[in-house]
Parts: C-alpha cells; sequence; structure tokens
C-alpha cells in the first residue's frame, strides 16, 4: 500500500513542529509547503528532519516547496499559512490579513488536491475554516478546523494540576467559537471515569474555564512574538492521524453545522467522529441553560466573523 501524504501549507512555528511529529510518527510522506518570499525555508526544514530520521526510527520521506503544485496527491492538507497575532492582538485582528492568504491557499487546494481532508489552523480560527470550505468548494465533511482539540487539552491540563492528578486521566470538552468566548463544559470533565463534579466545585471549575478561554494570550504574551506552536502542532496531527487511519477519534473542532445546536451554515467548535470519510458525525451533547447560552454567545462571535467573511470576498 502506499504511504499517505500529508502536506502542510504554511512551513513556520507550527508547520515545521507537525512535521516533526508526522514523521516521528511515521504517519505519512510530508511536504512543506511555503510562500516564495520564504526561499529555501521549507526545503531546509524538511532536510533537516530528514537528516535525523535514523535516530527517531522514521522512513518517511519529507520535501519543502514554494510552488503549490507540490500539493498534488496529499491525503490530508494541514493549514497554517497566514500570521499569528502579537501581543497586544486579538485573533480577531487577524481576519483581514489572513483572509486573503486562505482564498489563495483554497484556490490550490481546490486545483491541486480536491480529494483531500482539510485541517485549518489559521486564525481567526473559525472564520478562516468557513472561508476556505466556502473557497475552495470541498464538502464540509472533508473541511474542519483545528482548536478544540487544543483548548479541551489546556483545559485538562489546568483541571490536572488543580487536582494533582495525571494529566492522562483527564478528558475535557471545550465547545464553541476559538476566541473568549469559547465555553467549557463542568459535567463533560471526567477524571479517570469519575464525573469531574465530584471532584471539584463549580466556582473553581470556572476560574480553570477563563484561564483555558485566555490560554492563548497567555503564551502570546509570554512569548513575546508570535504564538503557540507545540500544542497547536500536536492537536493537529491527532486529527489527521484519525483520519488516515480511520480511527472514529470523538473531539471538538469547527465544523459545518446544519441544524445541529440550531445554528446552519456555521463553523462552530463542537464534538465529532472523525474517521475515513472525514466528519462522520456530529454529536449534539446536552447543554444546561447557562452553557446554553454561552454557548450562543459564541455562535454569534463566529457569525459576526463570517459576516465580514461574506461581505469581503
Ligand atoms: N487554531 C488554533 O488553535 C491556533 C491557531 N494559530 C494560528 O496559526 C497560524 C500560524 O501560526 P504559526 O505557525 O505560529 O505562524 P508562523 O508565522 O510561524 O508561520 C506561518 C507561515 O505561513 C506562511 N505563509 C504566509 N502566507 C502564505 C501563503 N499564501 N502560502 C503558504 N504559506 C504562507 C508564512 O511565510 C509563515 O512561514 C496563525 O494564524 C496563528 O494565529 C496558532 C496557534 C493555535
Ligand atoms: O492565541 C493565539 O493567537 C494562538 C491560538 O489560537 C492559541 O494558542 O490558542
Amino acid at each position: 500500500m502506499a504511504r499517505k501524504k500529508i502536506a502542510l501549507v504554511g512551513a513556520g512555528q507550527i508547520g515545521g513542529t507537525m512535521a516533526l511529529v508526522a514523521a516521528q510518527k511515521n504517519l505519512g510522506d510530508v511536504v512543506l509547503i511555503d510562500i516564495p518570499m520564504t526561499q529555501g525555508m521549507p526545503k531546509g526544514k524538511a532536510l533537516d528532519i530528514m537528516e535525523g530520521r535514523s535516530v527517531i526510527n522514521s522512513s518517511v520521506d519529507l520535501q519543502g516547496s514554494t510552488d503549490y503544485a507540490a500539493l498534488k496527491g496529499a491525503d490530508v492538507v494541514i493549514v497554517t499559512a497566514g500570521f499569528p497575532r502579537m501581543p497586544g492582538m486579538s485573533r480577531d485582528d487577524l481576519l483581514e490579513k489572513n483572509c486573503g492568504v486562505i482564498k489563495t491557499v483554497a484556490e490550490a487546494i481546490k486545483e491541486h488536491a480536491p480529494d483531500a481532508f482539510v485541517i485549518v489552523i489559521t486564525n481567526p480560527l473559525d472564520a478562516m475554516v468557513y472561508n476556505m470550505q466556502k473557497q475552495s468548494g470541498l464538502p464540509a465533511n472533508k473541511v474542519i478546523g483545528m482548536a478544540g482539540v487544543l483548548d479541551s487539552a489546556r483545559l485538562a491540563c489546568f483541571v490536572a494540576d488543580e487536582l494533582g492528578v495525571s494529566v492522562e486521566d483527564v478528558k475535557a470538552l471545550v465547545l464553541g467559537g476559538h476566541g473568549d468566548t469559547m465555553v467549557s463544559i463542568y459535567e463533560s470533565v471526567s477524571v479517570g471515569g469519575i464525573p469531574l463534579p465530584q471532584l471539584m466545585t463549580k466556582e473553581k471549575f470556572a476560574e480553570l474555564a477563563k484561564r483555558t478561554a485566555g490560554a492563548g494570550g497567555e503564551i502570546v504574551n509570554l512569548l513575546g512574538r508570535g504564538s503557540a506552536f507545540y500544542s497547536p502542532a500536536t492537536s493537529a496531527i491527532h486529527m489527521a492521524e484519525a483520519y488516515l487511519l480511520d480511527k472514529k477519534n470523538v473531539f471538538s473542532c469547527a465544523a459545518k453545522l446544519n441544524g445541529e445546536y440550531g445554528v446552519k451554515g456555521l463553523y462552530c467548535g463542537v464534538p465529532v467522529v472523525v474517521g475515513a470519510n472525514g466528519v462522520e458525525k456530529i454529536i449534539e451533547v446536552k447543554l444546561t441553560a447557562d452553557e446554553k447560552a454561552a454557548f450562543d454567545k459564541s455562535v454569534e462571535a463566529c457569525q459576526k466573523n463570517a459576516d465580514w467573511v461574506d461581505a469581503h470576498t
């Protein structure tokens, strides 16, 4: 059986890290694609990882390119092309700049890899994945956005730290848009199979949920330049693996809603099942009245940005 091909459009901080993680997992051959301005950069990153493969027991092939034609034959395309935010900026401040970048990349995917499963990471996430699906015309089950896996992992990390338990045993769920309005679900968190409400008060949980909503900004401020990249990269590769290995994993991601949660035609963070057919199911979680109100507010924020995309494309 031929090896799978993973194309990474954007070979910056997240792109380079994803290439390494995909190689470590022997997930498939990797091509790193960046803009011509970057000249040897994507090739240099690919070669750097290639030269270390004997140490990580990997036999995949890695290439770098500044030509979108290198997308040809890709099973999965993961898009980080665009700009990250700097301290003092919100993700929404990237809307205008990244909208044009995603349009260019969407057209290239449509031309060279129309059968691929596409995972968008570029911010503002929910609007950029909406833009990608709109511009590429690919089916909605084959275009998703990475955010919920990361936001849920961050919440799990904070819960584990607070309880003094292994994060491996904590499962968490964060829904809604990838911004200040994201919604952490108290009753969906479990610790070694034990529902969180048996272990932590709602008030303490609210503090951790608040930190989760601001976690991207916390890292932006610490780094001083650019944004988180290690955990975004591992989160996206987890999603790619679910598709490539038909794992039927359940996680939260930005998916196009078609009436679920009372929303139609909009991308927003919800739990999905991902396997060989892409998004195979959207799961509707029972929410409390407060959670539903918070989710609706988050949907409004996603709608506002999607409206901006519609008005400018
Ligand atoms: N969804 C999420 O949870 C997260 C999203 N992000 C977002 O991911 C994006 C990438 O972040 P980083 O990798 O840290 O940024 P980065 O600046 O290190 O890399 C972005 C790369 O995209 C390239 N690029 C720009 N225009 C392009 C085009 N038309 N075609 C191909 N490549 C192009 C740039 O040359 C650069 O190398 C940012 O928008 C950031 O806000 C970051 C973390 C988490
Ligand atoms: O905060 C940012 O700009 C990057 C991002 O989306 C995250 O780390 O969650």
